[in-house]
Protein backbone atom coordinates (compact mmCIF):
# COMPACT_ATOMS: atom_id res chain seq x y z
CA UNK A 1 0.00 0.00 0.00
CA UNK A 2 1.12 3.56 -0.61
CA UNK A 3 2.07 5.98 2.14
CA UNK A 4 -0.89 7.74 3.61
CA UNK A 5 -1.86 11.37 3.85
CA UNK A 6 -0.35 13.26 6.76
CA UNK A 7 -3.40 15.48 7.05
CA UNK A 8 -5.25 15.44 10.38
CA UNK A 9 -8.33 13.27 10.06
CA UNK A 10 -11.45 12.49 12.08
CA UNK A 11 -13.30 9.32 11.13
CA UNK A 12 -16.88 9.30 12.40
CA UNK A 13 -18.51 5.86 12.23
CA UNK A 14 -22.30 5.89 12.38
CA UNK A 15 -23.35 2.41 13.48
CA UNK A 16 -20.31 1.86 15.69
CA UNK A 17 -22.11 -0.77 17.78
CA UNK A 18 -22.83 -2.92 14.74
CA UNK A 19 -21.45 -6.05 13.16
CA UNK A 20 -19.58 -4.35 10.30
CA UNK A 21 -17.71 -2.02 12.65
CA UNK A 22 -16.81 -4.89 14.95
CA UNK A 23 -15.78 -7.52 12.41
CA UNK A 24 -14.35 -5.45 9.56
CA UNK A 25 -13.78 -1.73 10.11
CA UNK A 26 -11.99 -1.69 13.46
CA UNK A 27 -9.75 -4.72 12.67
CA UNK A 28 -8.80 -2.99 9.39
CA UNK A 29 -8.07 0.31 11.16
CA UNK A 30 -6.05 -1.50 13.82
CA UNK A 31 -3.87 -3.02 11.10
CA UNK A 32 -3.42 0.38 9.43
CA UNK A 33 -2.34 1.77 12.81
CA UNK A 34 -0.03 -1.22 13.34
CA UNK A 35 1.62 -0.62 9.96
CA UNK A 36 1.88 3.13 10.64
CA UNK A 37 -0.36 4.11 7.74
CA UNK A 38 -2.64 6.35 9.78
CA UNK A 39 -1.84 10.06 10.06
CA UNK A 40 -0.35 11.05 13.44
CA UNK A 41 -3.41 13.15 14.12
CA UNK A 42 -6.19 10.66 13.54
CA UNK A 43 -9.16 9.87 15.76
CA UNK A 44 -12.16 7.58 15.45
CA UNK A 45 -15.51 8.66 16.85
CA UNK A 46 -17.94 5.77 17.12
CA UNK A 47 -21.58 6.87 17.15
CA UNK A 48 -24.23 4.45 18.47
CA UNK A 49 -27.21 4.41 20.78
CA UNK A 50 -26.20 1.99 23.53
CA UNK A 51 -25.33 3.26 26.99
CA UNK A 52 -21.59 2.64 27.29
CA UNK A 53 -18.34 4.51 27.91
CA UNK A 54 -14.99 4.76 26.17
CA UNK A 55 -13.38 1.96 28.17
CA UNK A 56 -16.15 -0.60 27.65
CA UNK A 57 -16.50 0.37 23.99
CA UNK A 58 -12.77 -0.08 23.40
CA UNK A 59 -12.80 -3.40 25.25
CA UNK A 60 -15.51 -4.78 22.97
CA UNK A 61 -13.71 -3.52 19.87
CA UNK A 62 -10.54 -5.22 21.06
CA UNK A 63 -12.37 -8.55 21.24
CA UNK A 64 -13.38 -8.02 17.61
CA UNK A 65 -9.79 -7.29 16.57
CA UNK A 66 -8.52 -10.34 18.48
CA UNK A 67 -11.04 -12.51 16.66
CA UNK A 68 -11.11 -11.08 13.16
CA UNK A 69 -7.81 -9.34 12.43
CA UNK A 70 -5.58 -11.14 9.93
CA UNK A 71 -2.81 -10.67 12.50
CA UNK A 72 -4.63 -12.60 15.20
CA UNK A 73 -4.58 -11.41 18.80
CA UNK A 74 -3.65 -7.78 19.40
CA UNK A 75 -0.24 -6.76 20.64
CA UNK A 76 -0.91 -4.97 23.99
CA UNK A 77 1.31 -1.95 23.34
CA UNK A 78 0.08 -1.45 19.79
CA UNK A 79 -3.51 -1.86 20.95
CA UNK A 80 -3.06 0.79 23.64
CA UNK A 81 -1.75 3.29 21.09
CA UNK A 82 -4.69 2.50 18.82
CA UNK A 83 -7.32 2.52 21.58
CA UNK A 84 -6.23 6.02 22.62
CA UNK A 85 -7.47 7.22 19.23
CA UNK A 86 -11.02 5.82 19.71
CA UNK A 87 -13.91 7.68 21.39
CA UNK A 88 -17.47 6.59 21.96
CA UNK A 89 -20.23 9.09 21.19
CA UNK A 90 -23.69 8.11 22.36
CA UNK A 91 -26.68 9.35 20.41
CA UNK A 92 -29.40 8.72 17.89
CA UNK A 93 -28.02 10.31 14.75
CA UNK A 94 -31.51 10.93 13.35
CA UNK A 95 -32.03 13.49 16.13
CA UNK A 96 -30.84 17.04 15.39
CA UNK A 97 -29.51 17.31 18.92
CA UNK A 98 -27.01 14.48 18.29
CA UNK A 99 -25.72 16.28 15.21
CA UNK A 100 -25.27 19.52 17.11
CA UNK A 101 -23.34 17.78 19.90
CA UNK A 102 -21.23 16.02 17.30
CA UNK A 103 -20.43 19.32 15.62
CA UNK A 104 -19.22 20.75 18.93
CA UNK A 105 -17.05 17.66 19.45
CA UNK A 106 -15.48 17.84 16.00
CA UNK A 107 -14.70 21.55 16.37
CA UNK A 108 -13.20 20.92 19.79
CA UNK A 109 -10.81 18.30 18.35
CA UNK A 110 -9.90 20.59 15.47
CA UNK A 111 -9.24 23.49 17.83
CA UNK A 112 -6.87 21.22 19.77
CA UNK A 113 -5.05 20.42 16.52
CA UNK A 114 -5.03 24.06 15.46
CA UNK A 115 -6.49 23.36 12.02
CA UNK A 116 -9.53 22.06 10.14
CA UNK A 117 -9.30 18.27 9.85
CA UNK A 118 -10.43 16.01 7.04
CA UNK A 119 -13.76 14.63 8.25
CA UNK A 120 -14.83 11.20 7.08
CA UNK A 121 -18.38 10.08 7.85
CA UNK A 122 -18.84 6.32 7.46
CA UNK A 123 -22.45 5.09 7.19
CA UNK A 124 -22.17 1.63 8.80
CA UNK A 125 -25.89 1.71 9.43
CA UNK A 126 -28.96 0.04 7.96
CA UNK A 127 -29.69 1.45 4.47
CA UNK A 128 -33.07 2.64 5.72
CA UNK A 129 -31.19 5.21 7.85
CA UNK A 130 -28.92 6.56 5.07
CA UNK A 131 -31.29 9.42 4.29
CA UNK A 132 -31.81 10.55 7.88
CA UNK A 133 -28.08 10.48 8.61
CA UNK A 134 -27.04 12.39 5.49
CA UNK A 135 -29.74 15.02 5.99
CA UNK A 136 -28.34 15.70 9.47
CA UNK A 137 -24.84 16.07 8.04
CA UNK A 138 -26.04 18.48 5.41
CA UNK A 139 -28.27 20.60 7.64
CA UNK A 140 -25.53 21.08 10.21
CA UNK A 141 -22.90 21.73 7.52
CA UNK A 142 -20.73 18.95 8.94
CA UNK A 143 -19.62 17.59 5.59
CA UNK A 144 -19.66 20.62 3.35
CA UNK A 145 -16.02 21.20 2.54
CA UNK A 146 -15.25 19.37 -0.72
CA UNK A 147 -11.53 19.58 -0.11
CA UNK A 148 -11.73 18.04 3.36
CA UNK A 149 -14.92 16.08 3.93
CA UNK A 150 -15.92 12.62 2.69
CA UNK A 151 -18.92 10.35 3.03
CA UNK A 152 -18.58 6.56 2.84
CA UNK A 153 -21.77 4.72 1.87
CA UNK A 154 -22.05 0.98 2.46
CA UNK A 155 -23.89 -1.47 0.28
CA UNK A 156 -26.60 -2.24 -0.64
CA UNK A 157 -26.85 1.00 -2.59
CA UNK A 158 -30.59 0.91 -3.27
CA UNK A 159 -32.64 -2.23 -3.88
CA UNK A 160 -33.37 -1.66 -7.57
CA UNK A 161 -32.67 0.88 -10.30
CA UNK A 162 -35.31 3.36 -9.14
CA UNK A 163 -34.26 3.39 -5.50
CA UNK A 164 -30.56 3.62 -6.44
CA UNK A 165 -31.35 6.61 -8.64
CA UNK A 166 -33.32 8.22 -5.82
CA UNK A 167 -30.44 7.67 -3.38
CA UNK A 168 -27.96 9.10 -5.88
CA UNK A 169 -30.19 12.15 -6.39
CA UNK A 170 -30.39 12.65 -2.65
CA UNK A 171 -26.64 12.34 -2.08
CA UNK A 172 -25.50 14.33 -5.08
CA UNK A 173 -28.02 17.04 -4.16
CA UNK A 174 -26.26 17.46 -0.81
CA UNK A 175 -22.62 16.60 -1.53
CA UNK A 176 -20.23 16.80 -4.42
CA UNK A 177 -19.74 13.47 -6.27
CA UNK A 178 -16.03 13.66 -5.39
CA UNK A 179 -16.96 13.46 -1.68
CA UNK A 180 -19.04 10.28 -2.01
CA UNK A 181 -17.30 6.91 -1.61
CA UNK A 182 -19.70 4.05 -2.49
CA UNK A 183 -17.96 0.99 -1.18
CA UNK A 184 -17.78 -2.45 -2.80
CA UNK A 185 -15.30 -4.36 -0.68
CA UNK A 186 -14.44 -6.80 -3.48
CA UNK A 187 -12.64 -3.96 -5.23
CA UNK A 188 -10.28 -3.72 -2.26
CA UNK A 189 -9.22 -7.37 -2.46
CA UNK A 190 -5.61 -7.80 -3.57
CA UNK A 191 -6.49 -10.45 -6.10
CA UNK A 192 -9.30 -8.41 -7.61
CA UNK A 193 -6.91 -5.50 -8.08
CA UNK A 194 -4.41 -7.96 -9.50
CA UNK A 195 -6.75 -8.50 -12.46
CA UNK A 196 -5.77 -4.99 -13.57
CA UNK A 197 -2.08 -5.75 -13.02
CA UNK A 198 -2.29 -9.01 -14.95
CA UNK A 199 -4.08 -7.44 -17.88
CA UNK A 200 -2.38 -4.08 -18.15
CA UNK A 201 1.16 -4.70 -16.90
CA UNK A 202 1.84 -7.73 -19.14
CA UNK A 203 2.00 -7.69 -22.91
CA UNK A 204 1.48 -11.47 -22.97
CA UNK A 205 -2.28 -11.46 -22.48
CA UNK A 206 -3.61 -8.47 -24.40
CA UNK A 207 -3.32 -10.03 -27.90
CA UNK A 208 -5.48 -13.01 -26.86
CA UNK A 209 -7.90 -11.15 -24.58
CA UNK A 210 -10.81 -11.04 -27.01
CA UNK A 211 -13.46 -12.97 -28.92
CA UNK A 212 -10.93 -14.51 -31.35
CA UNK A 213 -9.21 -16.53 -28.63
CA UNK A 214 -11.57 -16.64 -25.66
CA UNK A 215 -14.45 -19.08 -25.83
CA UNK A 216 -16.23 -18.10 -22.64
CA UNK A 217 -15.65 -16.76 -19.13
CA UNK A 218 -16.91 -18.17 -15.84
CA UNK A 219 -17.06 -16.16 -12.62
CA UNK A 220 -17.75 -18.16 -9.46
CA UNK A 221 -18.18 -16.73 -5.97
CA UNK A 222 -19.20 -19.64 -3.77
CA UNK A 223 -19.63 -19.36 0.00
CA UNK A 224 -19.97 -22.15 2.54
CA UNK A 225 -21.57 -19.86 5.13
CA UNK A 226 -25.33 -19.42 5.36
CA UNK A 227 -26.96 -16.10 6.20
CA UNK A 228 -25.56 -16.16 9.75
CA UNK A 229 -27.25 -13.45 11.84
CA UNK A 230 -28.34 -11.42 8.81
CA UNK A 231 -31.58 -13.23 7.93
CA UNK A 232 -33.64 -10.06 8.29
CA UNK A 233 -31.50 -8.17 5.78
CA UNK A 234 -31.03 -11.12 3.42
CA UNK A 235 -34.73 -11.93 3.15
CA UNK A 236 -35.22 -8.59 1.46
CA UNK A 237 -32.05 -8.85 -0.62
CA UNK A 238 -31.30 -12.33 -1.97
CA UNK A 239 -28.19 -13.44 -3.86
CA UNK A 240 -28.76 -11.29 -6.94
CA UNK A 241 -28.88 -8.03 -4.98
CA UNK A 242 -26.42 -9.07 -2.28
CA UNK A 243 -23.63 -10.36 -4.51
CA UNK A 244 -24.26 -10.15 -8.27
CA UNK A 245 -25.33 -6.51 -8.62
CA UNK A 246 -22.11 -5.41 -6.98
CA UNK A 247 -19.24 -7.87 -6.50
CA UNK A 248 -19.71 -10.19 -9.49
CA UNK A 249 -20.50 -7.42 -11.96
CA UNK A 250 -17.46 -5.47 -10.78
CA UNK A 251 -15.25 -8.49 -11.38
CA UNK A 252 -16.80 -8.88 -14.83
CA UNK A 253 -15.98 -5.22 -15.54
CA UNK A 254 -12.32 -5.72 -14.64
CA UNK A 255 -12.10 -8.74 -16.93
CA UNK A 256 -13.91 -7.10 -19.83
CA UNK A 257 -12.91 -3.40 -19.70
CA UNK A 258 -10.73 -1.71 -22.29
CA UNK A 259 -7.27 -0.55 -21.16
CA UNK A 260 -7.54 2.78 -19.31
CA UNK A 261 -5.31 5.67 -20.34
CA UNK A 262 -4.21 6.07 -16.72
CA UNK A 263 -5.22 4.93 -13.26
CA UNK A 264 -6.91 8.20 -12.44
CA UNK A 265 -10.21 7.36 -10.71
CA UNK A 266 -12.46 8.53 -13.53
CA UNK A 267 -10.40 6.90 -16.30
CA UNK A 268 -10.85 3.46 -14.72
CA UNK A 269 -14.47 4.10 -13.82
CA UNK A 270 -15.30 5.28 -17.36
CA UNK A 271 -13.97 2.04 -18.83
CA UNK A 272 -15.91 -0.05 -16.35
CA UNK A 273 -19.14 1.76 -16.99
CA UNK A 274 -18.66 1.20 -20.74
CA UNK A 275 -18.77 -2.55 -20.06
CA UNK A 276 -21.95 -2.34 -17.99
CA UNK A 277 -23.61 -0.31 -20.71
CA UNK A 278 -22.62 -2.86 -23.34
CA UNK A 279 -24.22 -5.81 -21.52
CA UNK A 280 -27.09 -7.02 -23.67
CA UNK A 281 -30.43 -6.30 -21.97
CA UNK A 282 -32.40 -9.43 -21.13
CA UNK A 283 -36.04 -9.19 -22.28
CA UNK A 284 -38.61 -10.29 -19.68
CA UNK A 285 -39.73 -13.29 -21.75
CA UNK A 286 -36.12 -14.58 -21.99
CA UNK A 287 -35.10 -14.18 -18.36
CA UNK A 288 -35.50 -17.92 -17.71
CA UNK A 289 -32.90 -18.62 -20.46
CA UNK A 290 -30.36 -16.25 -18.95
CA UNK A 291 -30.92 -16.34 -15.20
CA UNK A 292 -31.46 -19.09 -12.66
CA UNK A 293 -32.14 -18.89 -8.94
CA UNK A 294 -31.99 -21.43 -6.15
CA UNK A 295 -32.42 -21.81 -2.41
CA UNK A 296 -30.61 -24.24 -0.12
CA UNK A 297 -32.35 -26.96 1.80
CA UNK A 298 -30.82 -28.89 4.71
CA UNK A 299 -27.52 -30.60 4.05
CA UNK A 300 -23.93 -30.88 5.22
CA UNK A 301 -21.13 -28.38 4.76
CA UNK A 302 -17.56 -29.44 5.49
CA UNK A 303 -18.91 -32.55 7.21
CA UNK A 304 -21.31 -30.67 9.51
CA UNK A 305 -25.10 -30.88 9.25
CA UNK A 306 -26.68 -27.48 8.57
CA UNK A 307 -30.32 -26.38 8.42
CA UNK A 308 -32.27 -25.19 5.39
CA UNK A 309 -32.38 -21.47 4.60
CA UNK A 310 -36.04 -21.43 5.63
CA UNK A 311 -35.00 -22.57 9.12
CA UNK A 312 -32.43 -19.80 9.64
CA UNK A 313 -33.18 -17.02 12.20
CA UNK A 314 -35.12 -14.10 10.70
CA UNK A 315 -36.19 -16.11 7.62
CA UNK A 316 -39.84 -16.78 6.72
CA UNK A 317 -40.77 -20.52 6.77
CA UNK A 318 -42.04 -20.25 3.18
CA UNK A 319 -39.42 -17.77 1.98
CA UNK A 320 -38.94 -17.40 -1.78
CA UNK A 321 -35.67 -15.48 -1.43
CA UNK A 322 -32.89 -16.90 -3.58
CA UNK A 323 -29.64 -17.93 -1.91
CA UNK A 324 -28.10 -18.88 -5.27
CA UNK A 325 -28.07 -17.08 -8.62
CA UNK A 326 -26.50 -17.90 -11.97
CA UNK A 327 -26.53 -15.70 -15.07
CA UNK A 328 -25.39 -15.77 -18.63
CA UNK A 329 -24.47 -12.31 -19.91
CA UNK A 330 -23.41 -11.18 -23.36
CA UNK A 331 -21.41 -8.04 -24.00
CA UNK A 332 -22.26 -6.26 -27.21
CA UNK A 333 -18.99 -4.67 -28.21
CA UNK A 334 -16.18 -5.39 -30.65
CA UNK A 335 -13.97 -7.25 -28.17
CA UNK A 336 -16.56 -9.58 -26.66
CA UNK A 337 -19.22 -10.17 -29.28
CA UNK A 338 -20.48 -13.76 -28.94
CA UNK A 339 -18.43 -14.61 -25.82
CA UNK A 340 -20.75 -15.66 -22.99
CA UNK A 341 -19.91 -14.63 -19.44
CA UNK A 342 -21.38 -17.09 -16.92
CA UNK A 343 -21.71 -15.83 -13.35
CA UNK A 344 -22.73 -17.86 -10.31
CA UNK A 345 -22.84 -17.26 -6.60
CA UNK A 346 -24.45 -19.01 -3.68
CA UNK A 347 -24.50 -19.54 0.04
CA UNK A 348 -23.99 -22.94 1.69
CA UNK A 349 -22.16 -24.27 -1.30
CA UNK A 350 -19.70 -27.11 -1.42
CA UNK A 351 -16.50 -25.09 -1.13
CA UNK A 352 -15.63 -21.51 -0.33
CA UNK A 353 -14.03 -20.23 -3.49
CA UNK A 354 -14.03 -17.12 -5.66
CA UNK A 355 -12.39 -17.41 -9.03
CA UNK A 356 -12.55 -16.37 -12.65
CA UNK A 357 -11.91 -18.93 -15.38
CA UNK A 358 -11.02 -17.66 -18.82
CA UNK A 359 -11.59 -20.58 -21.17
CA UNK A 360 -9.77 -20.36 -24.50
CA UNK A 361 -10.86 -21.68 -27.87
CA UNK A 362 -9.28 -24.91 -29.12
CA UNK A 363 -6.16 -24.65 -31.25
CA UNK A 364 -7.35 -24.29 -34.87
CA UNK A 365 -5.72 -27.54 -35.96
CA UNK A 366 -4.46 -30.64 -34.15
CA UNK A 367 -1.61 -32.40 -35.95
CA UNK A 368 -1.74 -35.20 -33.33
CA UNK A 369 -3.30 -38.65 -33.77
CA UNK A 370 -6.78 -39.01 -32.24
CA UNK A 371 -5.45 -41.20 -29.39
CA UNK A 372 -3.04 -38.44 -28.35
CA UNK A 373 -5.77 -35.97 -27.57
CA UNK A 374 -8.13 -38.19 -25.58
CA UNK A 375 -7.62 -36.23 -22.38
CA UNK A 376 -7.39 -32.90 -24.14
CA UNK A 377 -8.85 -29.90 -22.33
CA UNK A 378 -9.07 -26.30 -23.52
CA UNK A 379 -6.47 -23.84 -22.24
CA UNK A 380 -7.76 -22.15 -19.16
CA UNK A 381 -6.50 -19.21 -17.14
CA UNK A 382 -7.83 -19.25 -13.59
CA UNK A 383 -7.65 -16.06 -11.55
CA UNK A 384 -8.04 -17.24 -8.01
CA UNK A 385 -9.51 -14.48 -5.84
CA UNK A 386 -9.85 -16.45 -2.58
CA UNK A 387 -8.73 -18.56 -0.82
CA UNK A 388 -5.31 -19.79 -2.09
CA UNK A 389 -4.97 -16.54 -4.01
CA UNK A 390 -3.06 -16.75 -7.26
CA UNK A 391 -3.18 -17.46 -10.96
CA UNK A 392 -3.21 -20.86 -12.61
CA UNK A 393 -2.71 -21.46 -16.28
CA UNK A 394 -3.81 -24.82 -17.62
CA UNK A 395 -1.88 -25.92 -20.68
CA UNK A 396 -1.45 -29.13 -22.65
CA UNK A 397 1.86 -30.97 -22.49
CA UNK A 398 3.22 -34.26 -23.74
CA UNK A 399 2.82 -36.89 -21.08
CA UNK A 400 6.05 -38.76 -20.27
CA UNK A 401 6.40 -41.97 -22.28
CA UNK A 402 7.31 -43.30 -25.67
CA UNK A 403 4.10 -42.23 -27.36
CA UNK A 404 2.70 -38.77 -28.10
CA UNK A 405 -0.04 -38.48 -25.51
CA UNK A 406 -1.27 -35.04 -24.46
CA UNK A 407 -2.52 -34.13 -21.03
CA UNK A 408 -3.36 -30.97 -19.05
CA UNK A 409 -0.98 -29.53 -16.43
CA UNK A 410 -1.13 -26.38 -14.35
CA UNK A 411 1.43 -23.59 -14.23
CA UNK A 412 0.72 -21.84 -10.99
CA UNK A 413 1.55 -18.64 -9.17
CA UNK A 414 0.48 -18.53 -5.51
CA UNK A 415 0.59 -15.31 -3.53
CA UNK A 416 1.57 -17.09 -0.35
CA UNK A 417 4.62 -18.67 -2.01
CA UNK A 418 5.69 -15.68 -4.08
CA UNK A 419 5.36 -13.04 -1.37
CA UNK A 420 6.08 -13.16 2.33
CA UNK A 421 3.54 -11.94 4.90
CA UNK A 422 -0.20 -11.58 4.68
CA UNK A 423 -1.89 -9.20 2.27
CA UNK A 424 -3.96 -6.32 3.58
CA UNK A 425 -7.66 -7.01 3.99
CA UNK A 426 -9.98 -5.30 1.51
CA UNK A 427 -11.23 -2.84 4.13
CA UNK A 428 -7.66 -1.81 4.98
CA UNK A 429 -7.00 -0.84 1.38
CA UNK A 430 -10.33 0.91 0.98
CA UNK A 431 -10.22 2.83 4.26
CA UNK A 432 -6.72 3.98 3.47
CA UNK A 433 -7.90 5.14 0.05
CA UNK A 434 -10.68 7.18 1.67
CA UNK A 435 -8.17 8.73 4.07
CA UNK A 436 -5.94 9.59 1.10
CA UNK A 437 -8.88 10.82 -0.97
CA UNK A 438 -8.43 8.27 -3.78
CA UNK A 439 -11.76 7.12 -5.22
CA UNK A 440 -10.43 4.79 -7.94
CA UNK A 441 -11.69 1.66 -6.20
CA UNK A 442 -15.08 3.11 -5.32
CA UNK A 443 -18.28 3.15 -7.33
CA UNK A 444 -19.43 6.24 -9.15
CA UNK A 445 -23.17 7.04 -9.35
CA UNK A 446 -23.49 5.98 -12.99
CA UNK A 447 -21.68 2.68 -12.33
CA UNK A 448 -24.11 1.71 -9.62
CA UNK A 449 -27.07 2.64 -11.76
CA UNK A 450 -25.75 0.79 -14.82
CA UNK A 451 -25.24 -2.32 -12.69
CA UNK A 452 -28.82 -2.08 -11.44
CA UNK A 453 -29.87 -1.63 -15.07
CA UNK A 454 -28.52 -5.13 -15.76
CA UNK A 455 -30.10 -6.71 -12.70
CA UNK A 456 -33.45 -4.95 -12.31
CA UNK A 457 -35.20 -6.63 -15.30
CA UNK A 458 -34.36 -10.03 -13.83
CA UNK A 459 -35.59 -9.02 -10.39
CA UNK A 460 -38.82 -7.71 -11.91
CA UNK A 461 -39.55 -11.10 -13.46
CA UNK A 462 -38.50 -13.06 -10.39
CA UNK A 463 -40.73 -10.93 -8.20
CA UNK A 464 -43.80 -11.61 -10.33
CA UNK A 465 -43.17 -15.30 -11.03
CA UNK A 466 -43.12 -17.27 -7.78
CA UNK A 467 -40.88 -20.28 -7.28
CA UNK A 468 -42.72 -23.44 -6.33
CA UNK A 469 -39.60 -25.58 -6.26
CA UNK A 470 -37.65 -24.06 -3.36
CA UNK A 471 -35.57 -25.40 -1.71
CA UNK A 472 -33.87 -26.86 -4.76
CA UNK A 473 -30.29 -27.59 -3.75
CA UNK A 474 -29.02 -29.32 -0.65
CA UNK A 475 -26.58 -27.28 1.43
CA UNK A 476 -23.03 -28.39 0.65
CA UNK A 477 -23.48 -28.87 -3.12
CA UNK A 478 -22.74 -26.72 -6.14
CA UNK A 479 -26.26 -25.34 -6.56
CA UNK A 480 -29.47 -26.34 -8.34
CA UNK A 481 -29.67 -28.53 -11.45
CA UNK A 482 -31.29 -25.66 -13.34
CA UNK A 483 -27.93 -23.86 -13.19
CA UNK A 484 -26.26 -26.85 -14.87
CA UNK A 485 -28.90 -26.71 -17.58
CA UNK A 486 -28.35 -22.99 -18.10
CA UNK A 487 -24.75 -23.56 -19.12
CA UNK A 488 -25.29 -27.00 -20.72
CA UNK A 489 -27.54 -25.39 -23.34
CA UNK A 490 -24.35 -23.81 -24.72
CA UNK A 491 -22.52 -27.18 -24.52
CA UNK A 492 -20.43 -26.02 -21.56
CA UNK A 493 -20.33 -27.05 -17.96
CA UNK A 494 -19.41 -25.28 -14.75
CA UNK A 495 -15.74 -25.89 -14.17
CA UNK A 496 -14.73 -27.54 -10.95
CA UNK A 497 -12.84 -24.79 -9.09
CA UNK A 498 -9.14 -25.52 -8.74
CA UNK A 499 -8.53 -27.59 -5.61
CA UNK A 500 -12.22 -28.31 -4.87
CA UNK A 501 -13.23 -31.94 -4.47
CA UNK A 502 -16.01 -33.46 -6.52
CA UNK A 503 -19.49 -32.46 -5.44
CA UNK A 504 -21.38 -35.16 -3.47
N1 LIG B 1 -22.07 -6.83 8.51
C1 LIG B 1 -21.50 -7.07 7.32
O1 LIG B 1 -20.74 -8.03 7.12
C2 LIG B 1 -21.77 -6.16 6.18
C3 LIG B 1 -22.57 -5.04 6.32
N2 LIG B 1 -22.75 -4.20 5.26
C4 LIG B 1 -23.59 -3.00 5.41
O2 LIG B 1 -23.11 -2.20 6.50
C5 LIG B 1 -24.18 -1.55 7.14
C6 LIG B 1 -24.19 -1.92 8.63
O3 LIG B 1 -24.37 -3.31 8.74
P1 LIG B 1 -24.23 -4.07 10.12
O4 LIG B 1 -23.10 -3.54 10.91
O5 LIG B 1 -24.23 -5.51 9.77
O6 LIG B 1 -25.60 -3.70 10.83
P2 LIG B 1 -25.97 -3.83 12.38
O7 LIG B 1 -27.44 -3.89 12.44
O8 LIG B 1 -25.16 -4.88 13.03
O9 LIG B 1 -25.48 -2.43 12.99
C7 LIG B 1 -26.13 -1.22 12.71
C8 LIG B 1 -25.71 -0.19 13.74
O10 LIG B 1 -26.38 1.03 13.42
C9 LIG B 1 -26.80 1.60 14.65
N3 LIG B 1 -27.94 2.47 14.44
C10 LIG B 1 -29.04 2.20 13.73
N4 LIG B 1 -29.86 3.27 13.77
C11 LIG B 1 -29.22 4.21 14.53
C12 LIG B 1 -29.54 5.54 14.93
N5 LIG B 1 -30.68 6.13 14.55
N6 LIG B 1 -28.65 6.24 15.71
C13 LIG B 1 -27.48 5.66 16.09
N7 LIG B 1 -27.11 4.40 15.73
C14 LIG B 1 -27.99 3.69 14.97
C15 LIG B 1 -27.18 0.42 15.49
O11 LIG B 1 -27.16 0.84 16.82
P3 LIG B 1 -28.02 0.09 17.97
O12 LIG B 1 -27.12 -1.03 18.35
O13 LIG B 1 -28.17 1.12 18.96
O14 LIG B 1 -29.31 -0.37 17.33
C16 LIG B 1 -26.04 -0.53 15.16
O15 LIG B 1 -24.91 -0.23 15.95
C17 LIG B 1 -25.44 -1.98 6.39
O16 LIG B 1 -25.69 -1.04 5.39
C18 LIG B 1 -25.03 -3.30 5.76
O17 LIG B 1 -25.79 -3.60 4.62
C19 LIG B 1 -22.14 -4.41 4.05
C20 LIG B 1 -21.34 -5.51 3.85
C21 LIG B 1 -21.09 -6.48 4.88
O1 LIG C 1 -21.04 -8.18 0.65
C1 LIG C 1 -21.13 -9.33 1.04
O2 LIG C 1 -20.06 -10.12 0.95
C2 LIG C 1 -19.94 -11.28 1.76
C3 LIG C 1 -18.82 -12.12 1.14
O3 LIG C 1 -17.63 -11.41 1.25
P1 LIG C 1 -16.23 -12.19 1.30
O4 LIG C 1 -15.24 -11.10 1.36
O5 LIG C 1 -16.28 -13.06 2.53
O6 LIG C 1 -16.15 -13.01 0.05
C4 LIG C 1 -21.23 -12.06 1.82
O7 LIG C 1 -21.12 -13.12 2.75
C5 LIG C 1 -22.34 -11.13 2.25
O8 LIG C 1 -23.59 -11.82 2.20
C6 LIG C 1 -22.42 -9.93 1.34
O9 LIG C 1 -23.32 -8.98 1.89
Amino acid sequence: MNATSKEPTILVIFGAGGDLTWRKLIPALYNLHHDRYLPDRFVIIGVARQETDNDSFRLRLREGVDRFSRRGATDPETWQGFADRIFYFRGDFTAAQTGERLKVRLEEIERGWGERANRIFYLAIPPTSFEAATRQLEQLGLCKDCGHDRLVVEKPFGRDLDSARALNRLLTGMFDESQIYRIDHYLGKETVQNILALRFANSLFEPVWNRRYIDHVQITVAETVGVESRGGYYEDAGALRDMVQNHLLQILCLIAMEPPVSFAADEVRNKKVDVLRAIRPIPAEEVHHFAVRGQYGPGAVEGKAVPAYREEPGVAPSSTTETYAALKLLIDNWRWQGVPFYLRTGKRMHTKVSEVSIVFRPAPHHPFPAAAVESWQPNRLVLRIQPEEGIISRIQVKQPGTRMLLGPVDMAFHYREAFRGSSPEAYETLLLDVIRGDATLFMRADQVESAWGVISPILDVWETVPTATFPDYPAGTWGPETADLLIARDRHNWLQPAGAEESP
